[in-house]
């Protein structure tokens, strides 16, 4: 197949534009690093592969490094039709240093390349206007204008990419003799001054933000109060959602179970299906809350800005401000967080920052902390009057996975050897401009969140929650206490009689080593069988009845905090390590960890 490349610098709109013209949802963020492994598409007969960004030809990250030379092979390839370079046309200086280059890299292979100039309606709104013919004339390429935000622009680039109008125009070189760096920078810099618009325009709203914004103490001061919201809000804004899914899912299963009368089927369905998995949909506004409030701030600029804030400090742990980002997306999933660690600079940086993201509280722990922090933490107490105790307690959660990441990153990274150490490149990060987030990419991504979330962790509940009601159901008419289920779960009770927890919890946890949703659903289940049908979802209160002490609470919190229970992560791992063995122990000792905080506070709390 016909293949169109999309390359260009960092952050200027490739993805979005690659999902203008393939229909697909690649991800989409203000800061510069969001896509680090080439992602196809198709648009008509053509393939289109957008690439991740990269400054320069002669690159020194690890991420750009890859992509720098997947891209020279690409464009050898035979099948590669054109080139089409991104520019950010805010930033055109910048985005032209990289887009002589890889026009070079095209003509050395014969190959076709266009400009495309995006963000044109930022530069319609700052009242400027680009003379693309004389810049067209300047480069020896067709140069086009569009916004892959407001879609000026697109119909007609993607006609002329249909109809392949760029082969009128000859293969050439810019007017310029371009061998030295320094010539690229001089001639970018030239281009940049005759057509761009003044940088001052650009920069005078965006310095007044960031004076306050990256002000030592203030700015330190605004990032803590940004990350408490962020926390907070997921408690918050998601509980009236939670408590409509609940009542739904009640109401379904009265309407159901009405028509299938007592029996088999009915205690099937009430156990297994409505209290097992039920209980775990509950759970998937919260997950979307999340995900839109990281989105929020993924698209504002303001991660760019809190990675700068937080080199200093990160860097006492052995990491650096680059591992913000991997470590807040961590928060939502680990996998993409553990391959957005590629942009770190310095490999030991990275394997540190990789090896700690599992303690960042992925949403999959969400439904778990939800549950237990209602039991075990009265809704009605305030801190200070004003702050929810509930909610400070998930604060307080999260704060706990992110310290012990930071205590456990000093700890590995006390063991550098000078030679490493050497080797450690300097942290540079470019400042996006600050913008009002696009609702489409984000609806998406929200709405595409809670369909992962169902889609992965469903089909394993279901499973368990299958298997944990036929094994307790079973020999017939015996209690749960005698069912083949209570046999196994009586015979695993000293493992975790140290944490103060039953055979019920055992079985519940142990399960949850496939992945971690798998606690509430297998809860869920052994409650109901238990009894407890009248209320099917309400799986908080049946737990409090139980009265466990607060103790061995947040022993079991602290234990769903460290422990890794996500194969699929120890697999990312493994591949991005290329170290089977290591991906494995981290599993073990992060296990082991967890059991050792939750034996530590069910005795002393
Ligand atoms: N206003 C405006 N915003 C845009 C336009 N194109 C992209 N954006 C925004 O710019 C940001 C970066 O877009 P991406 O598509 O992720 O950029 P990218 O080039 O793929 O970035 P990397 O993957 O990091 O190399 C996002 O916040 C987009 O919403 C545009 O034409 N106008
Ligand atoms: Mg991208």
């Amino acid at each position: 197949m016909k293949k169109i490349l999309l390359v260009g610098k960092p952050n200027c709109g490739k993805s979005l534009l690659f999902n203008q013209l393939t229909g697909l949802r690649q991800k989409v963020a203000n800061y510069p690093g969001v896509t680090v492994e080439i992602k196809s598409g198709r648009m008509a007969e053509y393939e289109i592969i957008d690439f991740p960004g990269t400054y320069s030809l002669n690159t020194l990250s690890i991420d750009e490094k890859v992509a720098v030379e997947q891209l020279t092979s690409r464009v050898k390839d035979e099948e590669t039709e054109l080139v089409v370079c991104v520019l950010d046309a805010t930033r055109l200086e910048r985005s032209l240093v990289f887009a002589l280059q890889a026009q070079q890299l095209a003509i050395k292979e014969n190959k076709q390349i266009v400009f495309v100039l995006n963000f044109i309606d930022e530069v319609k709104r700052f009242g400027h206007n680009i003379d693309l013919d004389g810049l067209s004339r300047e480069l020896g390429a067709p140069v086009y204008a569009l916004s892959a935000r407001s879609l000026d622009g697109i119909a007609e680039f993607k006609d002329a990419l249909l109809t392949a109008e760029y082969k009128n125009f000859p293969v050439q070189a810019p007017r310029a003799p371009l061998e030295t760096t320094k010539q690229f920078v001089d001639f970018s810099r030239s281009l940049a001054k005759t057509y761009a618009m003044n940088k001052d325009v650009v920069l005078r709203n965006q310095n007044r933000v960031d004076t306050f914004l990256l002000n030592s103490f203030l700015g330190g001061f605004a990032f803590l109060a940004i990350m408490f919201v962020l926390f907070q809000s997921i408690f918050t804004w998601a509980t009236p959602l939670m408590d409509g899914v609940e009542t739904i899912i009640a109401s379904f299963a009265g309407f159901v179970t009405q028509f299938t009368g007592e029996g088999v089927v009915t205690d099937f369905l009430n156990d297994a299906i409505f209290g097992g998995v039920g209980s775990f949909l509950v759970f998937v506004p919260q997950i979307m809350v999340l995900t839109f409030v990281i989105g929020l701030l993924e698209d504002s600029g303001y991660l760019a800005r809190a990675a700068l804030i937080c080199h200093k400090p990160l860097s006492y742990f052995g990491l650096s401000g680059r591992s913000f980002i991997p470590y807040l997306s961590g928060h939502a999933c680990a996998i993409p967080a553990i391959m957005a660690a590629r942009t770190i600079e310095s490999p030991r940086k990275r394997l540190i920052t990789m090896l700690t993201i599992p303690l960042m509280s992925c949403s999959a722990r969400l439904p778990v902390y939800a549950l237990l922090v209602s039991v075990f933490i009265p809704s009605d107490q305030y801190f200070l009057g004003f702050f929810n105790m509930q909610g400070l307690t998930f604060f307080g959660l999260y704060m706990f996975g992110i310290v012990t990441a930071l205590i456990i990153s000093a700890l590995l990274s006390h063991s550098k050897s000078t030679e490493q150490e050497q080797s450690e490149m300097p942290f540079i990060i470019e400042l996006p401009s600050y913008r009002l987030p696009h609702w489409k990419p984000l609806y998406h991504r929200v709405i595409n969140s809670g369909q992962q979330f169902i889609k992965r962790a469903a089909p394993v509940i279901f499973m368990v929650a299958v298997g944990i009601w036929v094994l307790g159901y079973f020999p017939l008419n015996a209690s749960l206490e005698e069912s083949w289920l209570g046999s196994i779960g009586h015979f695993i009770e000293p493992v975790f009689a140290p944490l103060g927890l039953d055979w019920r919890y055992g079985i519940a946890i142990l399960m949850s080593f496939l992945a971690r949703e798998v606690f509430v659903g297998a809860l869920g289940t052994l409650y109901g069988m238990e009894g407890a049908d009248e209320n099917i979802a309400g799986l908080a209160q049946n737990i409090m009845n139980d009265g466990l002490p607060l103790g061995t609470g947040i022993g079991l919190l602290l234990f769903y905090v460290v422990a890794l229970q996500c194969v699929a992560t120890v697999a990312t791992l493994k591949a991005e390590t290329g170290n089977a063995k290591l991906s494995w122990g981290l599993y073990a000792a992060y296990g082991i960890l967890a059991y050792i905080l939750a034996f530590l506070a069910n005795t002393f709390i």
